[in-house]
């Protein structure tokens, strides 16, 4: 019989009396009724509840071909897409592979290289890693819901036009692979105007919660991890935290004792993990929690920290700052490999104590002796611990997390399966990049922007005073304006600026009623330092 996941509070029951969290049981209980009949805020995207069970058996079959033909044919595969879109793919690889996989001798490599790219806009990562495809047979896993997003529809222009110059337009399209909506969206119609080969990321799945998806499992699959495996550990796990009482229920205890600790002032959650394949897992769960906790004034702030590296960092701080902090330690019971110490001789580090002990058993007293630390500093500490790195468990531990993350967001008295947060930056960059309908903000904000700096070019200040550059250049040469030059350019101090703005106006009014008539000296404009 497979193990199961473990989930210890004993480290935070000095922060939170029983009652308190059995107190949260009823809250819970509807919570479930939510997910389970499907009547709660963001009903429609609660696909993910019974997908392990349910997932479409003939798409599945289709990723597996895919993931066939891409090895066979790819020396690397790009994965193209941001946040939901990626992270819970590179968690998984990053936890079941080799750390430093892409770069293993090519004779101990089987599958091909996997690099995510589009999920940030940086020129510099997309052409640094152009260097790396050089001579190389890629394909592209292009992943999006939309199919607008900013960054990975950069990416993906730039790397259509890689492929194209590469092989030509129609082997390109052979090495081209959509995941998106089944019917909306402007990736969806390109597909099908192109015959790029489709896998759906369902309606009701949101981009957080898709990582069992064909979003994750193209990507995992060609990286040669078991994903028959994941998917049965999500399956076992969807059975297992189905149950309502708490103490049968790691799942819903979890996310009753978190919210009794949010109430008690603990608003920051730090996931932490003792091994640096568990970076990306956290990043996914920063998503998953951040994108469904944060709204309305409310939510637990969801970080990261990887030990022991970053106590020698954050570590004074978690000890000693702010008392805002719990963390919730993500292990697991046996690493997939160990080492030994060596003794050293001349002991010049004093570690000889060491010699014959395993790393991962150190490690694990760097565990035991920093949670003593921290809650004896006040920070409570959750643990939830696989019994090992395997796909089975992985898949288990994704479906404990997403459905923790449903049941708190119900219990915060959130809707936690949407996200209107993020919209607000996306629009400004829009607006300030020019795209057609956003004429107005974008006055409004290159407004605001100016009014932000200290120091204006020649061009946004003329922009600022609704003047002809030229004019401002002008009366800098002239040192009517003063400015001092950045490179090749001049900039205006814009405070000192300010005191001049009338009589600058004055200045042009009367050159143009003066129709360039020279300025009388009485009418100069006064430098005040
Ligand atoms: O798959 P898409 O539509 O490109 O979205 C990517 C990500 O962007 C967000 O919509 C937020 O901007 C996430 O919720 C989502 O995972």
């Amino acid at each position: 019989m497979n193990k199961t996941i473990r989930f210890d509070y004993a480290n935070a029951r000095a922060f939170v009396k029983q009652h308190e969290w059995e107190q949260l049981s009823p809250a819970i209980e509807i919570a479930h009724h939510m997910l389970h009949s499907r009547t709660g805020p963001g009903n429609d995207y609660l696909g993910w509840v019974d997908w392990p069970e349910q997932y479409d058996r003939d798409e599945y079959e289709r990723i597996r071909q895919a993931s066939a033909r891409i090895q066979s044919d790819s020396d690397v595969l790009l994965v193209i897409g941001i946040g939901g879109s990626y992270l819970g793919a590179k968690a998984v690889l990053d936890i079941l592979g080799h750390s430093f996989y892409n770069l293993l001798p090519k004779s101990k490599r089987r599958f091909p290289e996997i690099y995510f790219v589009g999920n940030n806009i940086s020129p510099i990562y997309i052409s640094h890693l152009m260097d790396v495809l050089e001579g190389k047979n890629v394909s592209v896993n292009v992943i999006s819901k939309s199919g607008t997003t900013t960054e990975p529809a950069i990416a993906f222009r730039l790397f259509r036009e890689w492929l194209e110059k590469k092989y030509g337009r129609e082997e390109a399209k052979k090495r081209i692979y959509i995941t998106t909506d089944k019917q909306r969206g402007a990736l969806k119609k390109l597909a099908d105007d192109e015959g790029y080969e489709c896998f759906v990321i369902p309606d009701d799945i949101g981009g957080r919660y898709s990582v069992l998806t064909a979003v994750g499992l193209l990507p995992i699959a060609v990286s040669g991890a078991n994903m028959d495996a994941l998917m049965r550990g999500a399956k076992d796990a969807r059975e297992r935290y189905m149950v309502m009482d708490l103490r049968d229920n790691p799942c819903y205890l979890y996310a009753a004792i978190r919210n009794a600790l949010y109430r008690k002032g603990k608003t920051v959650e730090l996931l932490v993990s003792y091994e640096p394949q568990f970076r990306y897992f956290a990043e996914w769960w920063k998503q998953l929690f951040g994108e469904s906790e944060g709204k309305d004034g409310k939510g637990i702030f969801p970080a990261s920290a990887e030990f022991s590296t970053d106590l020698h960092s954050l570590g004074q701080y978690i000890q000693d700052g702010m008392r805002h902090l719990f963390e919730t330690v993500v292990s697991v019971t046996k690493p997939a490999v160990d080492l030994t110490v060596q003794e050293d001789p001349a002991d010049v580090d004093g570690l000889n104590f060491l010699t014959g002990k395993r790393m991962g058993y150190v490690n694990k007293k760097a565990f035991e002796g920093t949670v003593l630390a921290h809650v004896d500093g006040g920070v409570p500490n959750l643990l939830v611990e696989i019994p090992e790195a395997s796909a089975y468990y992985l898949g288990g531990l994704i479906y404990f997390f997403e459905k923790a993350c449903g049941i708190s967001g119900y219990l915060l008295g959130v809707n936690p399966f949407d996200q209107p947060g993020v919209e607000a930056y996306k629009a400004n960059m829009f607006a300030l990049l020019g795209k057609p309908g956003y004429e107005r903000q974008k006055a409004e904000l290159e407004a605001r922007l100016r009014e932000n700096k200290t120091y204006l070019t020649v061009e946004e200040t003329a922009a600022y005073l609704e003047l002809p550059e030229t004019f401002i250049m002008e009366k800098i040469k002239q040192g009517r304006i003063r400015a001092v030059h950045d490179g090749n350019e001049y900039i205006i101090n814009k405070e000192q600026f300010n005191h001049h703005l009338e009589e600058i106006r004055k200045l042009q009014e009367f050159e143009d009623a003066a129709r360039h008539e020279p300025i009388p000296e009485s009418y100069d404009v006064k430098d005040e330092d």
